[in-house]
């Protein structure tokens, strides 16, 4: 295991044609990018943690049921910089490092409170994201890196900072149906504030201003909510939004500024200055996107860690969102390549089950209304928002399935209310081993799996013209091949079931390496 995690995986630089299983549907055209970490080793120097990892790009391009697969490291500063010293010199989330003395090009690794935060990596591994027509690899800090999606090369380095002041930004943004991007980032200590930023970027650039301006240029701010706390503002990694509405959730899982201030002196990493803190709550922001302003009510849970927000909606005055969610930050620790030894399966258990939890959140709350009351009156969930004394409102979720992540849905349903997730299950090991439909109506679960496969994130490719949001009009024998008498679910799941983060791995039987498969799913087991 520890090979396939830890092992530096090799480019694939001119197309390779995929083995494909099954018939991919003539439909289903274009080019799947994909990013994750590639290369945990240079030279003589180890990374420490799985999302250390330099950026591998991965494209998948697909046409007329052909799959033709490419990689290339992202040439950020940080590969060429690491590649140049022949070891690693930009430190990472998992792993501090010391720049080259001579090259000292990421040297300002610390400094005082009013720029507490030091000039991070970017190493853009976590996902890609798409303004107007660029594409960019990015990570959760300040840099974005543009690339080409045809060739996998990599443009300019983007700061967000220049556009709008935060320090660091999270890698699942939303996008509306213009393609607007719609992000948010943590901005630390700048005018004596700590604060949450919402920021837009735009499609299109008016015609005026094109003349060599990416839309990133055009990114305007589109609201913040100040941090409870100046130094220790929380982690989050994605948020959620509804056609009127931001969700934020500032969970109790924080990042700690002084000690980050002073990681570079202490030889510490970055991931050593998160903490969870269980006696904490968990805040749930709700952001009027109308009048860019917060509703006022103070929302809060119980402590919980979320890393993915899988969607929100609006029904009968209330918020709706589905979050994954831990009972605590376990699930980073298992990923140190340490802990990723062969012994894994067995020894490297999350503490807590990733669970589905639907949450309600009443948009008016009545002044008038008992303490004690639950306010919510949609009678699609149990969710509960109990008023106290104070004018607090107290949630309480309902838990809708346990142990699932890497959710995804049918994106023409962000925002709106939905049906099905798309996600890979996971129970107590942090590798899935299954795809899982889950439909939020009927609680009933689909999942396909297959010896020695660890899918990844599921992507659901709708049909063009569906009509149902699961929708794969079936036209027997045509498109996906199964012959005779036809039910809609033979080829009901258009999953292009590919990696999210690394390779798709299919285990080889001499454990060498992984296998990149596309695989299209008619063969779900229903
Ligand atoms: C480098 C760096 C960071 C990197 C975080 C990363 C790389 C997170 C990856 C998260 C993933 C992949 C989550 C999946 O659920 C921080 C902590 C933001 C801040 C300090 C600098
Ligand atoms: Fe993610």
């Amino acid at each position: 295991m520890e090979i396939i995690f830890g092992q530096n995986k090799k480019e694939q630089l001119e197309p390779v044609q995929a083995k494909v299983t099954g018939s991919i549907p003539a439909w289903l055209q274009g080019t799947l990018l994909r990013n994750g970490p590639g290369m945990h080793t240079v030279g003589e120097s180890k990374y420490n943690h799985w999302f250390d990892g330099l950026a591998l790009l991965h494209s998948f391009s697909i046409r007329d049921g052909e799959v033709f697969y490419r990689s290339k490291y992202l040439q950020s500063d940080t590969y060429i910089a690491n590649i140049e010293a022949n070891r690693i010199v930009v430190s990472e989330f998992g792993t501090m490092a010391y720049p080259d003395p001579c090259k000292n090009i990421f040297s300002k690794a610390f400094s005082y409170l009013s720029h507490t935060i030091p000039d991070f990596t970017d190493n853009c591994l976590i996902n890609i994201m798409k303004c107007g027509e660029d594409f960019y690899a990015t990570t959760e800090t300040n840099y974005i890196r543009k690339i080409d999606p045809q060739t996998l090369e990599t443009l300019e380095k983007v700061d967000y900072r220049k556009y709008v002041a935060v320090n660091l930004a999270t890698s699942h943004p939303h996008y509306d149906e213009a393609g607007n991007v719609l992000n948010m980032g943590t901005s630390v200590v700048d005018k004596g504030r700590t604060k949450y930023v919402i920021f837009k970027i735009p499609a299109t650039v008016p015609d005026s201003k094109k003349k060599g301006k990416s839309p990133v240029k055009h990114a305007e701010v589109f609201c913040s909510i100040s941090s409870r706390s100046l130094l220790s503002p929380s982690y989050y990694h994605s948020f959620g939004v509804t056609e009127n509405y931001v969700v934020f959730l500032e969970q109790p899982f924080k990042l700690d500024i002084l000690k980050m201030a002073t990681a570079y002196m202490r030889g510490v990493s970055w991931a050593s200055c998160m903490s969870f803190d269980r006696e904490d709550k968990t805040y749930i922001h709700i952001i009027d996107q109308r009048t860019r302003k917060p509703v006022p009510t103070k929302f809060y849970t119980d402590p919980m860690v979320v890393f993915h927000h899988v969607n929100a909606y609006e029904e009968d005055g209330c918020v709706l969102f589905d979050v994954i969610a831990y009972e605590d930050s376990s699930l980073y620790q298992l990923f140190y390549l340490a802990n990723l030894n062969k012994d894994f399966e067995e020894k490297s258990r999350l503490t807590s089950v990733p669970t589905l939890r639907r949450f309600a959140v009443p948009l008016h709350v009545d002044k008038d209304a008992e303490v004690g009351s639950n306010l919510v009156k949609v009678s699609s969930t149990t969710a509960t928002a109990l008023k106290e004394k104070d004018g607090h409102v107290y949630c309480q979720p309902e838990v809708l399935y346990e142990g699932l992540e890497l959710p995804r849905i049918n994106y023409a349903y962000n925002g709106k209310p939905y049906r099905y997730i798309f996600a890979a299950e996971v129970q107590w090991s942090p590798v899935p081993t299954k795809i899982l439909k889950y439909d939020i109506l009927t609680k009933s679960s689909l999942k396909w799996s297959e010896e020695s496969c660890w899918p990844a994130e599921p992507l659901f490719v709708p049909t063009p013209g569906a009509k149902d949001e699961d929708d794969v009009p079936c036209r027997p024998s045509r498109d996906c091949g199964v012959q005779g008498p036809h039910r809609k679910s033979h080829c009901q799941l258009s999953i292009a079931c590919v990696p999210e983060i690394s390779a798709f791995g299919r285990q080889t039987e001499d454990n060498q390496g992984s296998t990149v498969i596309l695989r299209y799913t008619e063969n779900l087991n229903y």
